[in-house]
Protein backbone atom coordinates (compact mmCIF):
# COMPACT_ATOMS: atom_id res chain seq x y z
CA UNK A 1 0.00 0.00 0.00
CA UNK A 2 1.14 3.32 -1.19
CA UNK A 3 -0.22 6.16 1.18
CA UNK A 4 -0.16 10.23 0.55
CA UNK A 5 0.38 12.28 3.29
CA UNK A 6 -0.49 15.80 2.78
CA UNK A 7 2.06 15.62 -0.22
CA UNK A 8 3.01 18.40 -2.06
CA UNK A 9 5.18 17.51 -5.24
CA UNK A 10 6.99 20.08 -7.34
CA UNK A 11 10.41 21.76 -7.93
CA UNK A 12 12.93 24.15 -6.00
CA UNK A 13 10.49 24.21 -3.22
CA UNK A 14 7.35 25.38 -5.38
CA UNK A 15 4.63 22.79 -5.57
CA UNK A 16 2.84 22.60 -8.35
CA UNK A 17 -0.06 20.11 -7.09
CA UNK A 18 -2.59 20.71 -4.21
CA UNK A 19 -1.63 18.62 -0.72
CA UNK A 20 -3.34 14.95 -1.87
CA UNK A 21 -4.40 12.38 0.53
CA UNK A 22 -5.08 9.09 -0.66
CA UNK A 23 -3.94 5.67 -0.74
CA UNK A 24 -3.41 3.31 -3.37
CA UNK A 25 -3.97 -0.51 -1.96
CA UNK A 26 -1.41 -3.29 -2.46
CA UNK A 27 -3.13 -4.97 -6.25
CA UNK A 28 -4.92 -1.60 -7.20
CA UNK A 29 -4.52 -0.47 -11.09
CA UNK A 30 -4.77 3.62 -11.10
CA UNK A 31 -4.84 5.78 -14.04
CA UNK A 32 -3.19 9.13 -13.15
CA UNK A 33 -4.73 11.65 -15.12
CA UNK A 34 -5.24 15.88 -15.88
CA UNK A 35 -4.71 18.54 -17.84
CA UNK A 36 -0.95 19.11 -19.15
CA UNK A 37 1.28 20.64 -16.28
CA UNK A 38 -1.00 19.38 -13.58
CA UNK A 39 2.23 17.55 -11.93
CA UNK A 40 1.35 14.23 -13.16
CA UNK A 41 4.73 13.33 -14.19
CA UNK A 42 6.00 14.79 -11.01
CA UNK A 43 3.92 13.06 -8.87
CA UNK A 44 4.88 9.69 -10.34
CA UNK A 45 8.78 11.06 -9.79
CA UNK A 46 7.96 11.98 -6.34
CA UNK A 47 6.29 8.67 -5.43
CA UNK A 48 9.30 6.40 -7.14
CA UNK A 49 11.62 8.18 -5.23
CA UNK A 50 13.45 10.49 -7.83
CA UNK A 51 11.97 14.11 -6.28
CA UNK A 52 12.12 14.95 -2.83
CA UNK A 53 8.74 16.16 -1.77
CA UNK A 54 8.05 19.94 -1.60
CA UNK A 55 5.50 19.46 1.66
CA UNK A 56 4.17 16.11 3.21
CA UNK A 57 5.39 12.58 2.65
CA UNK A 58 4.66 9.26 0.74
CA UNK A 59 4.29 6.11 3.02
CA UNK A 60 6.17 3.04 0.83
CA UNK A 61 6.10 -0.34 1.92
CA UNK A 62 8.67 -1.32 4.12
CA UNK A 63 11.55 -2.46 3.07
CA UNK A 64 11.17 -0.35 -0.17
CA UNK A 65 9.77 -3.01 -2.60
CA UNK A 66 11.14 -3.83 -6.31
CA UNK A 67 9.82 -0.86 -8.30
CA UNK A 68 9.29 -1.25 -11.92
CA UNK A 69 9.84 2.31 -13.61
CA UNK A 70 8.69 3.55 -16.97
CA UNK A 71 9.53 7.25 -17.95
CA UNK A 72 8.21 8.84 -20.53
CA UNK A 73 9.76 8.21 -23.90
CA UNK A 74 11.55 11.54 -24.14
CA UNK A 75 13.47 10.69 -21.45
CA UNK A 76 14.92 7.45 -22.14
CA UNK A 77 18.77 7.30 -24.15
CA UNK A 78 18.11 5.17 -27.27
CA UNK A 79 21.68 6.04 -28.54
CA UNK A 80 23.43 3.84 -25.86
CA UNK A 81 25.41 1.19 -27.64
CA UNK A 82 23.77 -2.06 -26.31
CA UNK A 83 21.46 -4.82 -28.01
CA UNK A 84 17.68 -4.78 -27.73
CA UNK A 85 18.77 -8.24 -25.54
CA UNK A 86 20.68 -6.37 -23.06
CA UNK A 87 18.44 -3.70 -22.66
CA UNK A 88 15.54 -6.36 -22.03
CA UNK A 89 18.33 -8.04 -19.51
CA UNK A 90 18.88 -4.68 -17.23
CA UNK A 91 15.42 -5.80 -15.81
CA UNK A 92 17.14 -8.87 -14.14
CA UNK A 93 19.57 -7.10 -11.78
CA UNK A 94 17.90 -7.58 -8.65
CA UNK A 95 17.64 -11.30 -9.43
CA UNK A 96 21.45 -11.31 -10.79
CA UNK A 97 23.24 -7.97 -9.72
CA UNK A 98 24.68 -5.54 -12.57
CA UNK A 99 27.59 -7.28 -13.23
CA UNK A 100 26.39 -10.70 -12.68
CA UNK A 101 25.48 -13.30 -15.30
CA UNK A 102 22.94 -14.13 -17.34
CA UNK A 103 22.24 -18.14 -16.79
CA UNK A 104 20.50 -20.12 -18.92
CA UNK A 105 17.00 -19.60 -17.01
CA UNK A 106 17.16 -15.85 -17.50
CA UNK A 107 17.84 -15.52 -21.12
CA UNK A 108 14.89 -18.08 -21.41
CA UNK A 109 13.01 -15.73 -19.34
CA UNK A 110 14.26 -12.40 -21.53
CA UNK A 111 13.62 -14.21 -24.82
CA UNK A 112 9.97 -15.05 -23.61
CA UNK A 113 9.01 -11.53 -22.74
CA UNK A 114 10.63 -10.84 -26.24
CA UNK A 115 8.18 -12.77 -27.32
CA UNK A 116 5.32 -11.90 -25.78
CA UNK A 117 5.82 -8.05 -27.32
CA UNK A 118 6.68 -9.79 -30.70
CA UNK A 119 9.96 -8.66 -30.26
CA UNK A 120 12.07 -11.79 -30.29
CA UNK A 121 13.38 -10.83 -33.71
CA UNK A 122 15.25 -7.52 -32.98
CA UNK A 123 16.97 -9.16 -30.30
CA UNK A 124 20.59 -8.13 -31.69
CA UNK A 125 19.08 -4.69 -32.88
CA UNK A 126 20.35 -1.64 -31.53
CA UNK A 127 17.50 0.09 -29.44
CA UNK A 128 18.66 3.16 -31.55
CA UNK A 129 17.38 1.72 -35.01
CA UNK A 130 13.61 1.04 -32.95
CA UNK A 131 10.75 2.88 -34.30
CA UNK A 132 9.00 4.73 -31.01
CA UNK A 133 6.56 2.03 -30.60
CA UNK A 134 8.81 -1.21 -31.17
CA UNK A 135 10.94 0.69 -28.25
CA UNK A 136 8.20 0.31 -26.05
CA UNK A 137 7.51 -3.22 -26.56
CA UNK A 138 10.74 -3.60 -25.40
CA UNK A 139 10.81 -1.64 -22.37
CA UNK A 140 7.62 -3.55 -21.61
CA UNK A 141 9.84 -6.63 -21.98
CA UNK A 142 12.16 -5.59 -19.47
CA UNK A 143 9.12 -4.89 -17.01
CA UNK A 144 7.95 -8.33 -17.96
CA UNK A 145 11.18 -9.27 -16.83
CA UNK A 146 11.66 -7.44 -13.60
CA UNK A 147 8.72 -8.89 -12.67
CA UNK A 148 8.10 -5.99 -9.85
CA UNK A 149 5.40 -6.06 -7.52
CA UNK A 150 4.70 -2.07 -8.19
CA UNK A 151 4.79 -0.79 -11.68
CA UNK A 152 4.96 2.91 -12.29
CA UNK A 153 4.60 4.11 -16.16
CA UNK A 154 4.32 7.74 -17.57
CA UNK A 155 2.11 7.96 -20.97
CA UNK A 156 3.21 4.48 -21.97
CA UNK A 157 1.15 4.89 -24.90
CA UNK A 158 1.93 8.31 -26.37
CA UNK A 159 3.38 7.56 -30.26
CA UNK A 160 2.01 3.78 -30.23
CA UNK A 161 -0.45 2.57 -32.45
CA UNK A 162 -3.80 0.72 -31.50
CA UNK A 163 -2.76 -2.74 -32.09
CA UNK A 164 0.43 -2.00 -29.89
CA UNK A 165 -1.80 -0.20 -27.28
CA UNK A 166 -4.15 -2.96 -27.10
CA UNK A 167 -1.02 -5.91 -26.32
CA UNK A 168 0.59 -3.49 -24.33
CA UNK A 169 -2.51 -2.79 -22.00
CA UNK A 170 -3.56 -6.98 -22.09
CA UNK A 171 -0.10 -7.28 -20.60
CA UNK A 172 -0.98 -4.20 -17.97
CA UNK A 173 -3.59 -6.65 -16.98
CA UNK A 174 -2.17 -10.00 -16.65
CA UNK A 175 0.44 -8.20 -14.24
CA UNK A 176 -2.89 -7.09 -12.42
CA UNK A 177 -4.30 -10.03 -11.90
CA UNK A 178 -1.08 -11.39 -10.69
CA UNK A 179 -1.42 -9.05 -7.83
CA UNK A 180 0.99 -6.43 -9.10
CA UNK A 181 0.05 -2.60 -8.38
CA UNK A 182 0.00 -0.45 -10.81
CA UNK A 183 -0.21 3.59 -11.39
CA UNK A 184 0.18 4.82 -15.02
CA UNK A 185 -0.40 8.42 -16.09
CA UNK A 186 -3.10 8.30 -19.16
CA UNK A 187 -4.60 11.10 -21.37
CA UNK A 188 -6.94 8.90 -23.61
CA UNK A 189 -10.55 8.59 -20.94
CA UNK A 190 -11.57 5.93 -23.37
CA UNK A 191 -8.84 3.67 -22.32
CA UNK A 192 -8.93 4.69 -18.56
CA UNK A 193 -12.75 3.67 -18.45
CA UNK A 194 -12.01 0.42 -20.54
CA UNK A 195 -9.11 -0.97 -18.55
CA UNK A 196 -8.88 1.12 -15.53
CA UNK A 197 -10.70 0.35 -12.60
CA UNK A 198 -9.47 3.32 -9.95
CA UNK A 199 -8.67 7.11 -10.82
CA UNK A 200 -6.65 9.87 -9.79
CA UNK A 201 -7.52 12.92 -10.97
CA UNK A 202 -5.23 16.27 -10.81
CA UNK A 203 -6.45 19.63 -10.85
CA UNK A 204 -5.60 22.97 -9.67
CA UNK A 205 -7.22 23.07 -6.33
CA UNK A 206 -7.72 19.43 -5.40
CA UNK A 207 -7.81 15.84 -6.68
CA UNK A 208 -10.33 13.29 -7.03
CA UNK A 209 -10.54 9.80 -6.65
CA UNK A 210 -12.86 7.72 -8.22
CA UNK A 211 -14.10 4.51 -9.58
CA UNK A 212 -12.02 2.26 -6.77
CA UNK A 213 -13.62 -1.61 -7.34
CA UNK A 214 -12.54 -3.95 -4.76
CA UNK A 215 -9.89 -1.62 -3.83
CA UNK A 216 -11.71 0.59 -2.34
CA UNK A 217 -9.74 2.19 0.81
CA UNK A 218 -11.59 3.97 3.70
CA UNK A 219 -9.27 7.03 3.26
CA UNK A 220 -10.31 7.28 -0.70
CA UNK A 221 -13.87 6.58 0.01
CA UNK A 222 -13.86 9.23 2.57
CA UNK A 223 -11.76 11.77 0.12
CA UNK A 224 -14.28 11.09 -2.81
CA UNK A 225 -17.34 12.10 -0.37
CA UNK A 226 -15.98 14.87 1.14
CA UNK A 227 -16.00 13.55 4.48
CA UNK A 228 -12.78 14.52 6.94
N1 LIG B 1 12.68 19.92 -13.92
C1 LIG B 1 11.73 20.85 -13.72
N2 LIG B 1 12.02 22.02 -13.09
C2 LIG B 1 11.06 22.94 -12.86
N3 LIG B 1 9.77 22.81 -13.23
C3 LIG B 1 9.43 21.68 -13.87
C4 LIG B 1 10.38 20.64 -14.15
N4 LIG B 1 9.76 19.63 -14.78
C5 LIG B 1 8.47 20.01 -14.89
N5 LIG B 1 8.27 21.24 -14.36
C6 LIG B 1 7.00 21.96 -14.28
O1 LIG B 1 6.15 21.30 -13.35
C7 LIG B 1 4.80 21.34 -13.80
C8 LIG B 1 4.25 19.93 -13.84
O2 LIG B 1 4.96 19.21 -14.83
P1 LIG B 1 4.66 17.67 -15.10
O3 LIG B 1 5.60 17.23 -16.16
O4 LIG B 1 4.66 16.94 -13.82
O5 LIG B 1 3.17 17.74 -15.65
P2 LIG B 1 2.29 16.60 -16.33
O6 LIG B 1 0.94 16.63 -15.69
O7 LIG B 1 3.01 15.30 -16.31
O8 LIG B 1 2.19 17.17 -17.81
P3 LIG B 1 2.02 16.45 -19.26
O9 LIG B 1 0.63 15.88 -19.31
O10 LIG B 1 2.19 17.58 -20.22
O11 LIG B 1 3.11 15.40 -19.37
C9 LIG B 1 4.81 22.05 -15.17
O12 LIG B 1 4.42 23.38 -14.98
C10 LIG B 1 6.26 21.95 -15.60
O13 LIG B 1 6.63 23.07 -16.39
Amino acid sequence: MITLNQLTVGYQGNAVTPALEGVFATGSMTALVGANGSGKSTLLKTMAGLLRPVSGSVSMPRPRINLGWLPQQSEIEKTFPISVFDLVAMGCWQKCGWFGAINRSLREAIMTALEKVGMQAFATAQPGTLSGGQLQRVLFARLLVQDAPLMMLDEPFAGVDSQTTELLLHLLQERHQAGCTLIVVLHDMATVEKYFPQTLRLKNSHAEWSGFGSAVTQLNFNRTHGAS
